[in-house]
């Protein structure tokens, strides 16, 4: 099979080059493959246009060795699916891929491959960045890649010029706080490479609240689950019935993001802690994390103090996130503290949700609800319009993606 290998030398903390040379390449060398061709991506875009043209040159099953963040493997994800159909292009195989974690934040290959809980951040060591690439030397099957598909809806009244664009994420596809943060974030790269770009765009705009409505759709055939962390298990959301399965939820949001294929968004970070234990027959489906101010007992009014507190309970709950997800297990007391206490009265302060698909309308005077970020890509909902997301995982075995693990 061909061996393609691409990197991105600006990810992360632009290490790449070197990992490659000392030891990525060195090691395929060593173990008899051939590589068909070794590229550097040049600008934003290229990693696409490289698997693009190599997959027209070489028709069949490919691999490629990828080196870089969750953004490059995307860019190349989104760029085969863009592909232009036809009669000349190669029929679609499927595309292996070997992870070389060398960007910010790597949550996919985090969560195929969770760091041991004794390892400082950011220590990760050689061996561990050279985890898929093993499994991939010693033969081990790739296992396919799950997909979300979000396309964005004009308004109803308007008329269609094009079809719209679908993006294609492996790990995140969110609105509200983390879609704002992913978008401010990105001005704060140069001067903050590694992980606290996000922290830093987190604070500056967690009380914000977000104008908007969302639809939760059930995986084929099934209704829509929450988790219930008292049983620790998932259960039917009562809203969601055989016969009417799908779940409305009124905003304002603080939080909206939902995920495939991955426990978490960082090494440390476990955002949907379930996110790796699909259950057998259920199709794919997607994991959504919620915060909704007003389901919280003491958040009555909608004033810059009521911001200003609930902003103390978004610190918290992010911050649980960090301690193996223990952010799940919250709930509110009657007064509207949060406790992480099963034995409390009231709500969870998050729901955590198990569906196929959603939908987002945001209200058209809130911009920042208009923010969808997919896999680090942030569109824009045009004002009328909508978000769609659902889930997809490979038909069979000879079709979509994969990643050695
Ligand atoms: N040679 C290049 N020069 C500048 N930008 C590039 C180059 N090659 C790729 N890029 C861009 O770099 C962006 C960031 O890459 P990537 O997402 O892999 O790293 P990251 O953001 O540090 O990691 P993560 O997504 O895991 O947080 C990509 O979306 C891509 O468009």
């Amino acid at each position: 099979m061909p061996l393609l290998v691409v990197y991105n030398p600006t990810s992360g903390a632009s290490s790449a080059a070197s990992l490659f040379a000392e030891h990525v390449l060195p090691l395929l060398e060593q173990h008899g493959h051939t590589l068909a061709q070794v590229s550097p991506t040049e600008r934003a875009g290229h990693a696409g246009e490289l698997v693009r043209e190599f997959i027209v040159r070489y028709s069949g099953p490919t691999t490629v060795v990828i080196g870089g963040g969750d953004g490059t493997l995307h860019e190349v994800i989104q760029a085969l699916n863009d592909a232009p159909s036809t009669a000349a292009a190669p029929a679609p195989q499927r595309i292996s891929f070997v992870l070389v974690p060398c960007g910010t934040a790597n949550a996919l290959y985090a969560s195929l491959f969770p760091p041991d809980t004794e390892t400082p951040d950011g220590e990760a060591d050689l061996e561990y960045q050279l985890r898929s690439l093993r499994a991939f030397l010693a033969g081990t099957p790739a296992a396919p890649l799950a997909l979300a598909y979000t396309t964005l809806l004009p308004p109803p009244y308007a008329r269609p010029t094009t079809p719209p664009r679908i993006a294609i994420s492996t790990v995140v596809a969110s609105t509200s706080l983390h879609a704002t943060l992913l978008h401010a974030s990105e001005a704060l790269r140069a001067a903050h490479p590694g992980l606290e770009r996000f922290k830093l765009a987190a604070h500056m705009h967690i009380a914000r609240w977000y104008a908007a409505s969302a639809k939760l759709f059930p995986a084929a055939g099934g209704t829509v689950r929450v988790w219930d962390p008292r049983a620790g298990r998932w259960v039917r959301h009562p809203a969601s019935t055989r016969t009417d399965p799908i779940v409305d939820l009124e905003g304002p949001f603080v939080y909206f993001l939902s995920t495939v294929n991955v426990d978490r968004l960082e090494p440390r970070f476990r955002i949907v802690p379930r996110g790796r234990d699909g259950e057998a027959g259920e199709g794919a489906t997607l994991d959504v994390v919620v915060l909704r101010p007003r389901r919280d007992p003491a958040c009555t009014v909608d004033d810059d103090e009521a911001r200003a507190k609930f902003a103390e309970k978004v610190g918290r709950v992010l911050g649980a996130a960090y301690e193996d997800g223990a952010h799940v297990r919250l709930r509110y007391a009657q007064d509207g503290t949060v406790v992480d206490d099963q034995e409390a009265d009231g709500a969870t302060v998050v729901e955590y949700f198990r569906c196929g698909g959603w939908e987002w309308e945001p209200d058209e005077v809130d911009e920042y609800a208009h923010l969808v970020c997919v896999d680090g890509d942030i569109l824009r909902v045009d004002k009328g319009g909508k978000a769609k997301c659902v889930a997809a995982a490979p038909v069979d075995e000879n079709l979509g993606f994969a990643v050695y693990v």
